[in-house]
This record gives structure tokens, C-alpha cells and sequence, in this order.
């Protein structure tokens, strides 16, 4: 077995199997502290929730507690292998989730038969949660899903794979093509995959200045164009009037492509075909599009980022799904809407233009990040995220007339 396996399933199941446990915020000590923590203490804010709901979020933890759901159908690029083997992911949501945000988060896995079934069930214990973390759900199943919870739902619920990715994109792009001398209004646009992360990479930097017109996406039959009959609602969209069918064709002549498919898809001879000065961002996890070094060693124009935290410019939901909910449950917003969305991709974006501190630079593994062709976006480390994404979002739900408190005292400083 390769050290990096062994080392990864060792930092599994050592000191203790998994990567999060829960832990106490009250005393229970003595037979005072139980008559207060249980019973007969508990009944009192059990009357106080069941004759105004609004009180859990005094009495009870449902204001900092995040559920992590997925049912396991597209785990990172790996595939539909069932919601027990999406537990170890989806853990290590629940671990950054507090980490880098404070938030406690706990992970679900739902085994169902139908997508009505899934949603029932989320549904039904959505209100124990301040907000709803959907994860690694597979297109079209996901769309459908989200719009039916954030119907259902009192408390905001999220598709990460869908926004906390497209958020990061659109940060990293923009970045990307500033540093290129690119107008996102003027790109050529290749976006390999047509699932819940490309859809919503590609309506957001639509939203950001990209034309529709100007985007090929491709899933595993090659270029969706108008001429095909077997789309679905959401890649209709991005259906293109073109002769284009092949990823070659659509590389000819690009300035972007976006990864968001599988390992390995994009030969390094293609990057031939692209103009000068490309962006490539090779997002797949845990392996990407293109290796880093092949895609380097193949052009050195290139602007490179991809999923992972081993190389360098880590295009990943990470910088946003911890900051997004933090800014979301402090002002108790009820959804996560477009300002929301919008106003974290600028504070991702601004934050990698400013020096870095030297306990992110220690964190990074020494070498020098300056905003540049290395450095298009922070690092997940980089504990000013979490005042600068939040902040954004928190002030973006009020000025939105989502939230439903005032922003807090430690924003208004
Ligand atoms: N870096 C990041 O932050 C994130 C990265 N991702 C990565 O994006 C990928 C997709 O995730 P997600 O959108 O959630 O999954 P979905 O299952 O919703 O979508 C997968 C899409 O990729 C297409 N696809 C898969 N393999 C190929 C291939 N060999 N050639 C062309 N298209 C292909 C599928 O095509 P078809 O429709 O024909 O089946 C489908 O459209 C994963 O690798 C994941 O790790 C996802 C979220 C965040
Ligand atoms: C990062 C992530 O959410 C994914 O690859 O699915
Ligand atoms: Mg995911």
C-alpha cells in the first residue's frame, strides 16, 4: 500500500475512528446540575419552545448547528457509492464546518428510494438545525431536491456542491482573468461537466459578466448543443447553437476551461488549441481534469488551479460553505439568495490581494504568497475568512431583507 494511502487511512481511524465527536457546554456533575440539565430543569425550556418555536434558538444549540446531508450519489468525483461510504466526506465537512468557522455540524446519510422520499425526510428534521449543508447529491436529482427544500424549510438550506463551489469559481476566475489581462465579458468559456457544480459555475459567472453564448459545456457525450435530444432541463440552458461536438473542438480557440467532471479527461495536447494566456481550472476531486505538472509542462501561459490543498490555488467549496453559514446563522437569515451569494465572491476575491500573514504562510508550507499567477485566491487557513466572508454575507442578508435579527455587535466593528 502507498504511504499517502496508508497515512489517510491512518489519520481515519487513529487516535479514534472518524473525525469529529460531540462535547458538553454545560456542567453535569452533581445531582444539581442533573436536576437542571434533565429532569426536572428541562421542562422548563421545553414549555418555553412549544409555546414560541423562536425560543430554541436561546435555549437550545439549533443556532450554530449545521446538518451535513448527502445520500452518497456523487461522492467528490468518485461516483454514487451510497450514502455510508459518502460518511468519511462528509465528516470532514462537519470538521471544517468548526474548524475555520465555529460552527458545530453534525453529518446525515440518507438511504432512499425516491427522490420524494429524500426530501421528506430532510424535511422532517430540518427544523433540529439552524441550516440545511446538502452535499455531493448528483445532477438532476440535486436541482429538484434543493428547490423543493428551500420550500419546505424555515432555515436556510444549501446545495454546496451547486454554490459553495460556483461562489469559489467565480472568486478564482475572476482573479484568474485580471491577472491574465481578460475580460469576463469577452471569454470563451469550456466547462467539462454538466452536473450540479457546472451549472451553477456557469450561471454565476454568467452573472458575473460571462456570456451564455460564449460557454460550451460538455458532459459525457461531448458538446450539449441545440440539436441534441436528449438533454435535460438544466443543461438545455446551456445548450449552444454550434457545429461543435468534441472537447477539441470546443478547446479551439478558449481562454477558460472549467473542470468539474472527472479524473483525467482533459490530454495536455489539447491545451494546444486554447489562446494565449489560458485559465485552467481542473476542479475534479480527488483527482483532476489535468495533472498540474502535465498542464505546465505542456504550456506555461497557463493560470493552473484545482481542487486539492497540495498544489497551489485551491479552487474549492471550502472557502465558502464554513464563512457563508456563519454569516447566515448570525443574522438567522431564512435562505441564502443571490446577494448572499454575490457578495461572498467578493470578499473571497479582494481578501487574496491583500499580504498574506506569516502564520497562513507557515500553515502553506512556507513558500511566498503574493496575488499572482500562484496565488489567485486565499488560502482555507487564513483565519481572515472568516471575518471577511461572513461579515460580507451577514450584511448582504440584511440589506436583502433576509435576516431576521440585527447584525451582530462583532460585525459592526
Ligand atoms: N473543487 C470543488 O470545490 C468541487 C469540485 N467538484 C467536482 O466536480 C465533479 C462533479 O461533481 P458534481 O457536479 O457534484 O457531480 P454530478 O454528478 O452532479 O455531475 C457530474 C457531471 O460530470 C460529467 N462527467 C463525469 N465524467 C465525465 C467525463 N469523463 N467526461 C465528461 N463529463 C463527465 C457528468 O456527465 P453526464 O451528465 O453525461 O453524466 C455530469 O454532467 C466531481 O469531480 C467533484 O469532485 C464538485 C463540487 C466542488
Ligand atoms: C469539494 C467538493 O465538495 C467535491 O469535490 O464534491
Ligand atoms: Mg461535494
Amino acid at each position: 500500500m502507498s504511504d499517502k494511502r496508508q497515512q489517510a487511512l491512518d489519520y481515519h481511524q487513529f487516535p479514534v475512528p472518524g473525525k469529529i465527536s460531540v462535547e458538553l457546554t454545560k456542567p453535569a456533575e452533581t445531582a444539581t446540575d442533573l436536576a437542571l440539565a434533565y429532569s426536572p430543569g428541562v421542562a422548563e425550556p421545553v414549555r418555553e419552545i412549544a409555546a414560541n418555536p423562536e425560543e430554541a434558538y436561546k435555549y437550545t444549540a439549533k443556532g450554530n448547528l449545521v446538518a451535513v446531508i448527502s445520500n452518497g450519489s456523487a461522492i467528490l468525483g468518485l461516483g454514487n457509492l451510497g450514502p455510508l461510504a459518502s460518511k468519511p466526506v462528509m465528516e470532514g465537512k462537519a470538521l471544517l464546518f468548526k474548524k475555520f468557522a465555529g460552527l458545530d455540524a453534525i453529518d446525515i446519510e440518507v438511504k432512499h428510494r425516491t427522490v420524494d422520499e429524500f426530501i421528506q425526510t430532510v424535511a422532517s428534521i430540518a427544523d433540529t438545525f439552524g441550516g440545511i449543508n446538502l452535499e455531493d447529491i448528483k445532477a438532476p436529482e440535486c436541482f429538484e431536491i434543493e428547490r423543493a427544500l428551500v420550500e419546505k424549510c424555515n432555515v436556510p438550506v444549501f446545495h454546496d456542491d451547486q454554490h459553495g463551489t460556483a461562489i469559489v469559481t467565480a472568486a478564482g476566475m475572476l482573479n484568474a482573468l485580471e491577472i491574465q489581462g481578460k475580460d469576463i465579458r469577452d471569454v470563451i468559456i469550456v466547462c467539462m461537466g454538466a452536473g450540479a457544480a457546472a451549472v451553477a459555475c456557469m450561471e454565476l459567472l454568467i452573472k458575473c459578466g460571462a456570456q451564455r453564448e460564449r460557454i460550451y459545456m460538455l458532459d459525457r457525450k461531448g458538446v450539449i448543443h441545440t440539436r441534441r435530444e436528449d438533454l435535460t432541463e438544466h443543461k438545455k440552458l446551456f445548450a449552444n447553437n454550434t457545429d461543435r461536438r468534441t472537447l477539441e473542438d470546443a478547446l479551439t480557440g478558449a481562454d477558460v476551461f472549467v473542470g468539474v467532471s472527472g479524473p483525467d479527461v482533459l490530454p495536455p495536447e489539447a491545451l494546444d488549441l486554447m489562446n494565449e494566456n489560458p485559465v485552467v481550472f481542473a476542479c475534479s476531486n480527488p483527482d483532476p481534469e489535468i495533472k498540474p505538472e502535465l498542464a505546465l509542462a505542456q504550456r506555461s501561459d497557463i493560470i493552473m488551479a484545482t481542487g486539492r490543498s497540495d498544489y497551489p490555488n485551491q479552487v474549492n467549496n471550502v472557502l465558502c460553505f464554513p464563512f457563508i453559514f456563519r454569516g447566515a446563522l448570525d443574522v438567522r437569515a431564512t435562505d441564502i439568495n443571490d446577494d448572499m451569494k454575490v457578495a461572498a465572491v467578493h470578499a473571497i476575491r479582494e481578501l487574496a490581494k491583500e499580504p498574506v500573514p506569516d502564520s497562513v504562510i507557515k500553515a502553506s508550507g512556507g513558500q511566498e504568497l503574493t496575488f499572482g499567477r500562484e496565488y489567485i485566491i486565499p488560502k482555507p487557513m487564513d483565519p481572515r475568512l472568516l471575518q471577511r466572508v461572513a461579515k460580507a454575507v451577514a450584511v448582504a442578508a440584511v440589506e436583502s431583507g433576509a435576516a431576521q435579527i440585527e447584525l451582530p455587535e462583532n460585525y459592526l466593528a
